[in-house]
């Protein structure tokens, strides 16, 4: 569960750049509710996602995860608690470590066990198999360095991980932008699987209005620091992609849409 309450996030206050990213957000997501995030350039998606990361500390609010409030607490400190996968297909895993040593990374996350203790043979049959899951064949590639796949093969890992470390939230930023359209689908197709398996409580920002009402149960759309739609249930149901473009348009007064903000895939 994440709760959110009345967060502002600005950056270099009080100076000429100051950049009011987030302003005054609430928003409750239960256990395994799983919701998209989507927004014109510059809305303060990512800066969301970095403030329930603790990658940003918020000038005003709270945010609290499960129980706990962890608005100040440092990002080492929740991290096996939230798991995030990027656009970036580099920045989620160690191309220098194989797949098996990456894995068994993201499994010992949280815990205090050696890493020796954690690539045992019972674990490491365990880690193949949830890799097997996958379908890619990269079960048989276990000791090959994560530098060497594709950044479809990493997302799907990095996915992967985030079940095995036991996250309750995940955060994924823009996690299929960077992949060709067939492999987005499969990761798209995944994280629905892993979500709903692992009860995963999930906030993904995309680009895509295809994917922002096909993925999770609720669509929220932020405008300049602010939640400017929340729909779930029915009124999700019915929501067209061109209704919801035309939402995108009308919060942005009419103006064109030059941006990268929406993809109607
Ligand atoms: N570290 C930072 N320092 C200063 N300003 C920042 C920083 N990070 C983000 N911003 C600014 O805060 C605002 C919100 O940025 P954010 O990256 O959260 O938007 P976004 O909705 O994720 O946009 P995009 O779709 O372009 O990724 C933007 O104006 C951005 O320039």
């Amino acid at each position: 569960m994440i709760i959110v309450e009345d967060l502002h996030v600005t950056f270099n206050p009080g100076s000429p750049l100051e950049r009011r990213a987030v302003r005054g957000v609430g928003l409750t997501l239960g256990e395994g509710e799983f919701a998209t995030v989507i927004g014109s350039n510059g809305a303060g998606k990512s800066t969301l996602l970095a403030a329930i990361a603790g990658d940003v500390i918020p000038q005003k609010g709270h945010i609290r995860i499960g129980e706990r409030d962890v608005t100040r607490e440092a990002p080492a400190k929740r991290a096996a608690r939230v798991a995030r996968v990027f656009q970036d297909p580099l920045a989620g895993s160690c191309a220098d470590l194989s797949i098996e040593e990456n894995l068994a990374l993201a499994a010992m996350r949280g815990s205090r066990r050696g890493f020796g203790l954690a690539l045992r043979a019972e674990r490491r049959k365990l880690l193949r198999e949830r890799v097997a899951e996958l379908g890619l064949g990269l079960e048989g590639r276990m000791g090959d360095r994560m530098g060497l796949l594709s950044g479809g093969q990493r997302q799907a890992l990095a996915l992967v991980m985030a079940t095995l470390a036991g996250a309750e939230v995940l955060l994924l930023d823009e996690h299929t932008a960077a992949l060709d359209p067939g492999m987005a689908e499969f990761v798209a197709e995944l994280t629905q699987r892993l979500v709903t398996a692992h009860r995963l409580t999930t906030l993904m920002v995309t680009h895509s209005m295809r994917q922002a009402l096909d993925l999770g149960t609720r669509t929220i759309m932020l405008h300049e620091g602010r939640i400017v739609l929340d729909i779930s249930g029915e009124k999700r149901r019915s929501m067209t992609v061109d209704g919801l473009v035309d939402m995108f348009r009308r919060v942005r007064g009419g103006e064109e849409l030059d941006d990268d903000a929406l993809r109607i895939g």
